[in-house]
């Protein structure tokens, strides 16, 4: 990488300790010099040594003067003489505030304070880094906030102030909040009313219900103002313009899991702050050709379909619902007859089982090629000659006990790998897992291996495809006959243990589809994977520290340019 030159340095105090500090465009460092001098420096290609620190300007969340009550606040009683001389003899000091990785994926705001007894050099250290902060065009500056104050143990409210507000202000965030008083509140909200023109971004504070409901609002406001008919399948959806971002506090939070790693609204704060930006692709969900739903995650039938519609009569238990209503499910043992027809992704999007699990900078997710790319009207128009003779189509009749679609991983900390390990978050495609009728402990083996290392799909009766488009018919609708009206629910070859939600009826030898948590009204349905339709404030899982920086080396090397001040 081509060194930068220096924007600004200076010898400062940090810590009591004389530090050089640096500035260019990309990297903020500072290293002691006494120390350094002693000892041989022998700096390594990192983030940061013994005595050498650098921060990538673009994971600066502020920087400001320091007050007096703030310095020297955390000092211990034995320094507390010694930092008061300090504060004497360097009484001026700037914080800069910026990310520092800690575990597993997790965020922190971690600040450092420069001192020094020259008012003009710390308050040109302030301009010239916030100069820097304003050239970074992809931060939000104002932000639509709903907060769901029921979702997962009801916590949504006190961790967006607790926790997300002090960071917003830190970043001079503006935004507006809105507690919604009712399901649907915010999709209804952005669907007609909100002003949006204001904003740089719609954050949801809650579970993945609540992100559904953003998610409706947005992209059905979008298709209304560029007057797309969301009724048609066919339709190529708008994109939206403004990013999401989603502070987990629901019950499973898998969408904020898969797309940054772990659910914690600290590090969602931040991806927000620095305006991290990540596509996803949407499933928009038709029954006879009238619009039912969006989905990100997952789309499951039987299995989680009826997990969710039994939990769902115990929301007052919280995410702990989930755990009952699974157990139940997996006693009933349930399954159901269909047919599944499927249009295959094209080779270069690579396998279900390939390994290649979707990453920051994710090579398989680049962004589509634009329309007017021969490539891509040449797969476009194969699929519009194929669709008219079913040619491209694959069908699949069976006995199913689940039939997922992921179109992300739907990693979450039940199962950190997910339903789909190598599913993409923007590759224009889902993966339809078909889990056909087996015995009980088959079936738990399969649900097992979600929960450890092992290859979920390593088994005869699991089968999994990667696909644009899909359709279900369930066995009922194909034979319309008064036999079937009165067919009772398909059990395999053990009695329930616990009867379920299955009586015999006619309407119960059909499981619902579940959509990110909530339940569709028809069990027919079509399917299509609308590629990068949306925009999330993340950026995938990164692979491990992953701190781009050039050698903080380079800083010190490097001729002063005009900016350069040494106190
Ligand atoms: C015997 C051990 C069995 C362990 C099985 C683990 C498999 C878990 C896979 C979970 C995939 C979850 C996909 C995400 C779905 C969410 O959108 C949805 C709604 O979330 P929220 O609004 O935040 O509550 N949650 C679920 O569908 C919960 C499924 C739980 C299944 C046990
Ligand atoms: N104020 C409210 N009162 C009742 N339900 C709400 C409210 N705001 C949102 N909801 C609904 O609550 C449901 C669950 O929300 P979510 O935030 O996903 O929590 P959880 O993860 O616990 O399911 C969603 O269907 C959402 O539409
Ligand atoms: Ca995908």
């Amino acid at each position: 990488m081509e060194p930068q030159a220096r924007l600004l340095s200076a010898i400062l105090f940090h810590k009591h300790r004389q530090v050089e500090v640096a500035l260019n465009r990309s990297v903020l460092a500072w290293k002691e010099i006494e120390r350094s001098r002693k000892r041989s420096p022998g700096i390594s290609n990192s983030a940061e040594t013994a005595h050498s620190h650098a921060v990538q300007v673009c994971e600066i969340v502020a920087v400001c003067k320091t007050k007096d009550d703030d310095q020297d606040s955390k000092e211990t009683m034995k320094s507390q003489k010694k930092a008061k001389q300090h504060s004497h003899l360097y009484p001026h000091a700037f914080t800069v505030s910026y990310i520092r990785r800690t575990r597993q994926h997790q965020w922190r705001c971690g600040d450092v304070t420069f001192h020094s007894a020259n008012q003009g050099l710390c308050e040109q250290w302030i301009h010239v880094i916030n100069e820097q902060l304003s050239l970074l065009t992809n931060r939000p500056k104002s932000l639509l906030v709903y907060i769901n104050p029921y979702g997962g143990k009801r916590h949504g409210r006190r961790i967006y102030e607790q926790k997300v507000a002090p960071l917003f202000r830190r970043a001079c965030i503006l935004a507006d909040v809105i507690v919604t008083e009712r399901a649907n509140h915010a999709r209804d909200h952005l669907k007609t009313e909100a002003n949006l023109d204001k904003y740089d971004g719609v954050v949801c504070v809650g579970g993945d219900g609540m992100f559904s409901e953003i998610l409706h609002g947005l992209v059905t406001r979008t298709q209304t103002d560029n007057r797309v008919d969301q009724n048609q399948p066919d339709a190529e959806l708008v994109p939206c313009s403004l990013h999401i971002g989603i502070i987990p506090a629901g019950s499973t939070d898998c969408i904020c899991f898969a797309t940054v790693g772990t659910n914690d609204p600290v590090t969602s704060a931040l991806h927000i702050i620095v305006g991290d930006s990540q596509p996803m692709d949407v499933c928009s969900v038709h029954h006879n050709d009238i619009f039912l739903r969006y989905s990100v995650s997952l789309l499951g039938y039987g299995f989680y379909g009826d997990i969710l519609t039994d939990s769902e009569r115990k929301r007052w238990l919280g995410p702990a619902r989930y755990d009952l209503s699974g157990v139940k499910t997996f006693l009933s043992h349930n399954y159901y007859e269909g047919s599944i027809s499927f249009l295959p992704a094209e080779n270069n999007k690579g396998d279900p089982r390939d390994k290649l699990q979707c990453r920051s900078g994710c090579r398989i997710c680049q962004p589509k090629p634009s329309s007017k790319d021969t490539q891509w009207e040449i797969s476009e128009e194969k699929e519009k000659s194929d669709k008219d003779g079913m040619g491209g189509w694959s069908v699949i009749r069976g006995k199913f006990i689940a039939i997922n679609a992921a179109s992300m991983s739907c990693a979450c900390p039940r199962s950190p790998r997910g339903l789909s390990p190598s599913a993409h978050l923007a590759d224009g495609t889902t993966d339809l897992i078909l889990v056909r009728k087996c015995s009980r402990l088959n079936f738990l083996r399969h649900l097992l291996q979600h929960t450890n290392k092992e290859d979920q799909f390593d088994h005869s009766f699991v089968e999994v495809h990667r696909v644009r488009k899909f359709r279900f018919q369930p066995r009922q609708h194909e034979l319309d006959s008064l036999e079937d009206l009165s067919d009772s629910p398909k059990k395999t070859g053990f009695s329930p243990i616990c009867s379920a939600q299955t009586t015999c009826n006619y309407s119960t030898s059909h499981s619902s589809w579940t959509s990110d948590g909530e339940i569709l009204p028809h069990a027919a349905i079509q399917v299509s994977v609308h590629g990068q339709l949306i925009r999330l404030f993340a950026r995938g899982i990164e692979e491990q520290q992953q701190c781009v920086l050039e050698d903080p080396c380079t800083l010190w090397a490097l001729e002063p340019s005009t900016y350069q001040s040494v106190d």
